[in-house]
């Protein structure tokens, strides 16, 4: 494959109650999916456990812990970079909900909190609240690929235009934001959100669902899907089990960002986006 692409993996799990047959699952599917060609590839936010507030504390390790090093000894075993979904961390008395990423010699190279608790109420549909029992993380993560650098978020951060923004200044081409929408949010806001991120950086946006469980107390949408930067989606798949690839390719980025180019365009005399 030329320097300038990228084959990623993005791995629409089925997740269940039982943790160790999740991680062996997911090893599983790394595997397919790196003998499918993929040179990253992405699992679901929450990849170890059913996602809820009471599944949290239940599900909750240490990083490195069981399900972590598992990520990193596939990504050592098949020669990948793994983006670990998330999984329920704790550390001290604190729970947060964390992905890390494992390069393919097997070392961690990159550890996201989530940073925006998904704390909802929509009256007769969906009420949540992630921060009952989980923490924020306060740090942007970038990872520096060999030809790519990445911006983590995890599933509400999507929701955050700023964030994805940051990563795009900081030199960003590739966003992934492992994620679990719900039915309600899933049809109305998912494709909507990934394909506005993309086209106001002009950046890929990839997002990774757990698969859809109809008995399962949280119902994920599913539909992991990766979208180009001129916004349009390029690969994704139904609710079911699924591994879906594209090729992200960063003369294209360049491409879309010389047709029309916003990012220079912009009137920092007159608004900013910063950091703090
Ligand atoms: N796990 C999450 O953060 C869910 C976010 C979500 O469904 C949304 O609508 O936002």
């Amino acid at each position: 494959m030329a320097a300038s692409k990228m084959r990623i993996a993005l791995i629409q799990m089925a997740v269940g109650e039982t943790k160790t047959t999740n991680i062996k699952r997911a090893v599983q599917l790394i595997r397919e999916a790196a003998g499918g060609g993929a040179q990253l590839i992405a699992l679901p936010e929450c990849f170890n456990s059913p996602y809820g507030t009471k599944y949290f504390p239940q599900y909750a390790e240490t990083i490195p812990g069981e399900s972590t090093e598992a990520l990193g000894e596939a990504a050592k075993k098949f020669g990948v970079f793994v983006v670990g979904g998330s999984v329920p961390e704790k550390e001290g008395d604190k729970l947060y909900n964390t992905c890390t990423v494992w390069g393919p010699q097997g070392n961690m190279i990159a550890k996201h909190r989530k940073v925006h608790m998904f704390d909802i109420n929509v009256p007769g549909q969906i009420m949540f609240r992630e921060s009952d029992n989980l923490s924020p993380g306060h740090n942007f993560t970038t990872v520096d690929l060999p030809n790519c650098k990445i911006g983590i978020g995890i599933c509400y951060d999507m929701r955050f235009p700023e964030m994805a923004h940051i990563y795009s200044q900081m030199g960003c081409k590739l966003l992934l934001y492992p994620g679990a929408f719900n039915m309600t949010t899933g049809p109305a806001h998912w494709e909507l959100l990934q394909r506005g991120r993309a086209l106001d950086n002009q950046v890929y946006v990839a997002a990774i669902s757990p698969a859809r469980d109809p008995d399962a107390e949280y119902i994920a949408w599913g539909h992991t899907s990766v979208v180009s930067p001129w916004g349009e989606v390029i690969s994704t798949c139904d609710e079911e089990e699924a591994i879906i690839y594209a090729d992200v390719d960063l003369d294209y980025v360049t491409k879309v960002r010389q047709m029309i180019p916003i990012l220079n365009q912009k009137r920092n005399d007159l608004y900013q986006v910063t950091t703090k």
